[in-house]
């Protein structure tokens, strides 16, 4: 069997007394789309956090294409082909979509898109190439027809889709989705379900943070069930759906 793209192993993130992540360890295949669920608090997104860089682990470790990335910081990650979006998107809201899309590619350049401002025939090159790629990721996430607009005034659901299309710029190899459902409608949610699949058939893979479970059931596989900052079951939707201790993790929260 190949080797996993992602492995989180011990992986633990105290906030003072308070473990978020409490020793949890678990992998996402090449090529799945894993779901990574558990009640609110239970320490999902401390945990995207630390496999994107933005926050260090208190201890464990993360292999990412089979390099060590737990000391690495975000921009080191991402130039790896690993990806991420937000739970609530950050697009900068007074400019265009399309500048949002096109500045996730002058993001990653870093220095050597300032290098090239000593060679101006570069610099218009480099930024019809941007340009060029930018449209293809928009028209791919169904956005052309708001392209020009404003990125504050498109619905919710458009901003995941525009989260989707900045992400896709770096063409990630592992793309890390924060409950991409959250504040969608049922329309646009059927485009973004069916964008994730069309990318995954392409090669690409996710791990998807979601609470909507009728999504989580049918779109991942394996899922990971995290409760208290710990995998409590990892393995197939059925499997998961009829776990006792992932039922009373929930039920807790509901009683809570
Ligand atoms: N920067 C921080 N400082 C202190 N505590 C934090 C910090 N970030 C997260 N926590 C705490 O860590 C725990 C795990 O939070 P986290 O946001 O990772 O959970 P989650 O599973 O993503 O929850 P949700 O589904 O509600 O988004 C929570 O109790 C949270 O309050």
């Amino acid at each position: 069997m190949a080797a996993p793209l992602l492995t989180v192993t011990d992986a633990v993130k105290t906030f003072g007394q308070m473990r978020a992540v409490d020793g949890a360890s678990f992998e996402v295949a090449e090529g799945s789309i894993t779901g990574l669920i558990g009640p609110n608090g239970a320490g999902k997104s401390t945990l995207f956090g630390a496999v994107a860089g933005e926050t260090t682990l208190t201890s464990g470790r993360v292999t990412f294409a089979g390099e060590e990335i737990a000391e690495r910081s975000a921009t080191e990650i991402y130039a790896r082909g690993l990806s991420r979006t937000f739970q609530i998107p950050r697009p900068f809201p007074k400019m265009t979509v399309l500048e949002n899309v096109m500045l996730a590619a002058t993001d990653q350049l870093g220095e050597r898109f300032w290098n090239t401002w000593f060679r101006p025939g570069a610099v218009a090159r480099q930024e019809r190439e941007i340009r060029d790629r930018a449209h293809e990721v928009i028209a791919f996430c169904n956005l052309t027809a708001v392209e020009r607009n404003l990125a504050g005034a498109i619905s919710g659901g458009q901003k995941k889709l525009l989260e989707l299309a900045r992400v896709l710029m770096s063409d990630p190899k592992l793309i890390l989705l924060d409950e991409p459902a959250a504040g969608v409608n049922p329309a646009l949610l059927d485009t973004l379900v069916e964008k994730i699949v069309e990318l995954n058939t392409r090669g690409k893979t996710f791990l998807i943070i979601e609470h909507n479970m009728d999504m989580v059931m049918s779109l991942c596989d394996p899922i990971i069930v995290l409760a208290q900052g710990k995998v409590i079951c990892a393995g197939a939707p059925e499997e998961v759906a009829g776990n006792r201790a992932v039922i009373d993790a929930y039920l807790g929260e509901v009683v809570a």
